[in-house]
Parts: C-alpha cells; structure tokens; sequence
C-alpha cells in the first residue's frame, strides 16, 4: 500500500521495512502517548506495512467518529482476530457490511436490549448473591481472597447464564475455577505478536519456524473447544429445555429456518462461534477488569472509600440480605465512582481499530483509504487541558458535570462512539454496578497482612485490552 500525497499527519521518521515498529517497546497506549506529546494529537505511523493514524484529542475523536463514521470500519487483520472472529465472521472485527449489520442486529435485539435485560436482572442478582455468601466464608477466616479471579468468574456466570444458558456453577465442560484462566487465554493470543501482522508474506514463514504459529493455534485451540461444547449443548438431539431463549437458541433456530431466501447471507458455524467468542470475550473481560480497578482505587483512596459506602449503607440501611437493582437507582456519588473508574481505566484504551474506506480528511489532514485509525481514549480521558489532576482518582470531579460515558461526550469514551459503539455497553454497566455495589455494601476491606496501600501494584498489561497485571488480593471483614 502507498500513502497519496497530501498534508499528511506528521509522524516519527520510519525505518526500512518495518516503518515504526521500533517506536512500540511497551503498551502500546503509552508508547502513542509519548510520541503524540512530540508529534501531536493526530499522528501517522507506519507498523511494518500497515499505515497507521493515531488520535488523541477530543476534538480529533469527535471528528473521526462522528464525520466520518460512515467510512470507519473496525478491520484490524491480524493473525490472532483472524482466529477469534472465526474468518471475520463476529461483530467485533468484521468489515463494515450487510452480515456485520445483521448480526449485530441479532445480538441487540436477543440479548442487550433494555427489555431483555430488564427480565435477566435476577440472573444477576442470584449470582452476586453466590459470590457474597463465598466471600462471607472468607471473611470468617480472616484469609486474603484472590478479587481477582472472584470477579471474573462472577461476569463470567451471568454473561455465561444469559447469553448461552450455561450455570458455569454445574456446567460439565467448564470449571468455575478455571474461567479466568480460559478468559486469559483469550488475552495472551490476542496480545501474542505475530510477523505475518506486519509483513505479509515472508512474516508467515518466520512466524512458522519461528514456532510462533504453534502457539497461537495451540492458545486458539483451547478457546474454540469451548465454544464448540456451548454449540454442541444447543444441537443437542431433542432441543434445549429453556424457559426462555438466549442467543445461541436463536440462532439455531434462524439457521433451521434459513436457505429459501437466496439474497441474504447464510448463517454457518462460523458465524455462531464469532458471535460466542465475541460475547464471552469482550463480554467478561471488560467488566471484571473494571471491578478490580473499581476496587484498587477504592482501596487506595479512603476518603473515596469512606463516603462511598456512607452513601450506600445510609440509603439502602443496614438490615438487607440480598441486594437487587432497583437499589441502584437511589445512589448517586456510587455511580460517579463508576464513572471515575471508567475514566482512569477503559478497559479498551485504543478502542478497537478502524480502517478507512475512503480518503477522508481528520483536523486538516488527508488521511488514505486503507488506513488503519486508532482513537486514544485514554490519553484523552487523561488530557490536562481538559481534567484537573488527571492521574488522580477523583469521583467528585463529576458531582458538578454532566459529561457521561455513554458515547456522547468525546472526552470520556470507555465504551467507544458511533456505529461501532458497544452493544454490550448496557449489561456492562449493570455488571460492574451490581457488582461493586455487593462488594461494598456487605463487606469492609483490607489488604492483606504487612501490606499497605504503597506496596499495591498498579501496572498494566494488554494491547486491545488492558488490564492490571498483578491480581488484586484483599481481605473482607463482614458488616452486617
Ligand atoms: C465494562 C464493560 C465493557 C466495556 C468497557 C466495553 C468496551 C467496548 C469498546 C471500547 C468497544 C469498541 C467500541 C468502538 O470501537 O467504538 C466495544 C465493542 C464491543 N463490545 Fe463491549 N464493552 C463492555 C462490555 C460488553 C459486553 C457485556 C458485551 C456483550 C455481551 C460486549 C460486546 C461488544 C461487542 C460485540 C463489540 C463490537 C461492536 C462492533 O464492532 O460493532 N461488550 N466494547
């Protein structure tokens, strides 16, 4: 691919071959954020032959997800979102087109609209409940408890239940101990480098002797196991008892439908594992990360701590057994503390990668069509000239602002803007906010034994998600 002339965005001047691969030694948010205070908020790189711009403002943001969303869509190709899209064949990653809309279509409409989750809100509910009655027996014994991998099987048994029927609690096929470990699995393929991503062609060859292939299939073959046991539940001779359908049952029943009408795309097992892979990756990743970043800060920061749970238990009393949603509805400081933690953590920092369909024009500059775009939402959700003491985890900066998360304000977009928004933006929300809201309403914490909050480690890891790296280990002590 050749760059066209034109005032093209500036950019570090590039090597031989592989551009400005050099410039990435570290994740990749920071690295574009310390080239980008040299080279400024729109900036053009180039990773081995993919051409790449880099946005950091929120007025850049703005323009290239509103304006020209049209002419966006999200197609990193790599060897990694090859295998987990299944060939393209999910929403997350795609191209732009007739199958990437009615598949997203069909997810929203079975799984994420507000009715549905509505009438799932006692899945959630019943699995809070789970997790509080096991950190109850924790409490007992005074012993640290891994919040960690807790938090994820929590997201992992509500988006498991309510997305393919599965009780991760007594599920054959899945152990609850170990969906953390599968879940970052998930992390460690999409994270795994490969050559041919950035040289086609001879990168294939190197990444073949080089054993890096092996890896990857070996990491992907682990995964797509599992997503062919939750089809192969659902194919099941006979049918699925089911109350009432998830999404996989849906699609069973499209796909036995199917084949008269010849104009629109035809649903295979392909389509089926994309979507899967998609909902329990992007689905239990994002909102465990969150918690356990919820819970980091809320250690850390006492005064946030303390006013928090002042606010929840004065609202919601003393004496509950069970906590449900409509108790959120009440709290108001709770919920900017989500927000701040939102802020400071999106758990997709560089969103997911666009590409360009058509020339277009971003802050002045001609971008190419086929050009790779990556917005830097948490460079911008970090911006000094817009927020206050950025780095400080502040919820009460929002007590006099409106600015939200929900796609419409440009400087705070942890779940993205425009047509590519989350779908699953809504049951991450409830995820998080049911969550937190158990943690902090039930228990008080301490970190474990001769540790303080100094000694709390607070590095990231991840590429397209980024999470904290070390687990979050913390001791619960009963309130009521
Ligand atoms: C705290 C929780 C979550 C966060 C922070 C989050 C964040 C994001 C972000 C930043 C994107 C990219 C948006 C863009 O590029 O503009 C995305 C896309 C996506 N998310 Fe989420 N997400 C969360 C929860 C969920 C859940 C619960 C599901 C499904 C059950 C889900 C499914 C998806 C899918 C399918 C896409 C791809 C959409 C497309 O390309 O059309 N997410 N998410």
């Amino acid at each position: 691919k050749k760059l066209k002339s034109g005032k093209l965005p500036p950019g570090p001047q590039k090597l031989p071959i592989i551009g400005n691969l050099h410039n990435l030694n570290g994740l990749a948010h920071t690295c574009f954020q310390n080239l980008s205070q040299k080279f400024g908020p729109v900036m053009l790189l180039c990773l081995g032959y993919v051409p790449t711009v880099v946005i950091s403002s929120r007025e850049g943001a703005e323009e290239a997800l509103k304006t020209h969303d049209l002419e966006c869509c999200s197609r990193p190709e790599t060897v990694a979102t090859r295998m987990l899209s299944y060939n393209f064949k999910d929403i997350g990653f795609a191209p732009y087109g007739e199958e990437w809309k009615s598949l997203r279509k069909l997810v929203v409409m079975e799984l994420l609209n507000a009715k549905k989750l509505k009438s799932f809100k006692y899945i959630r509910e019943e699995e809070n409940d789970i997790l509080v009655k096991k950190l109850r027996e924790c409490a007992l014994t005074g012993s640290p408890v891994n919040l960690t991998k807790a938090l994820f099987t929590l997201v992992a048994s509500v988006v498991c239940k309510l997305a393919f029927g599965i009780d991760i609690h007594k599920c054959e096929f899945i152990d609850e101990d170990n969906v953390a470990d599968l879940v970052h699995k998930f992390e460690l393929l999409i994270d795994g480098f490969a050559f041919s991503d950035f040289f086609p062609g001879v990168g294939w060859f190197i990444d073949q002797i080089s054993g890096q292939n092996k890896t990857l299939n070996n990491v992907f073959s682990e995964l797509d196991t599992f997503f062919q046991k939750v089809l192969d539940e659902h194919l099941k001779p006979g049918g699925r008892v089911s109350e009432s359908p998830d999404v996989v049952d849906v699609m069973v029943d499209l796909m036995e439908k199917q084949g008269k009408d010849g104009d629109s795309f035809k649903l295979t097992t392909d389509h089926f594992k994309g979507i899967i892979s998609d909902i329990f990756l992007a689905g239990v990743n994002t909102s465990a990360i969150t918690l356990a970043w919820a819970m980091t800060e809320v250690i850390r920061n006492p005064r946030v701590m303390k006013k928090v749970q002042d606010e929840i238990r004065t609202t919601l009393g003393v004496k509950k057994e069970k906590l449900t949603e409509d108790d959120l509805s009440q709290l108001h400081y709770f919920k900017l503390v989500v927000k701040e933690t939102f802020r400071l953590h999106p758990a997709a920092p560089l969103l997911l990668p666009r590409e360009t369909m058509s020339d277009i024009k971003i802050q002045g500059y001609d971008i190419p069509a086929k050009t790779q775009m990556i917005i830097n939402v948490y460079l911008i959700a970090r911006d000094p000239k817009i927020w206050t003491n950025p780095d400080e985890f502040n919820p009460d900066r929002f007590l006099e602002s409106s600015i939200d998360y929900k796609g419409l304000n440009y400087e705070l977009l942890p779940f993205g803007s425009g047509r590519r928004i989350c779908p699953g933006m809504m049951m991450g929300i409830a995820n998080v906010e049911m969550g937190l809201l158990n943690l902090l309403y039930f228990f008080d914490w301490g970190l474990p034994e001769g540790k303080t909050v100094n000694d709390m480690d607070l590095e990231e890891t991840g590429s397209i998600i980024v999470s904290k790296k070390a687990t979050l280990e913390l001791v619960p002590f009963i309130n009521n």
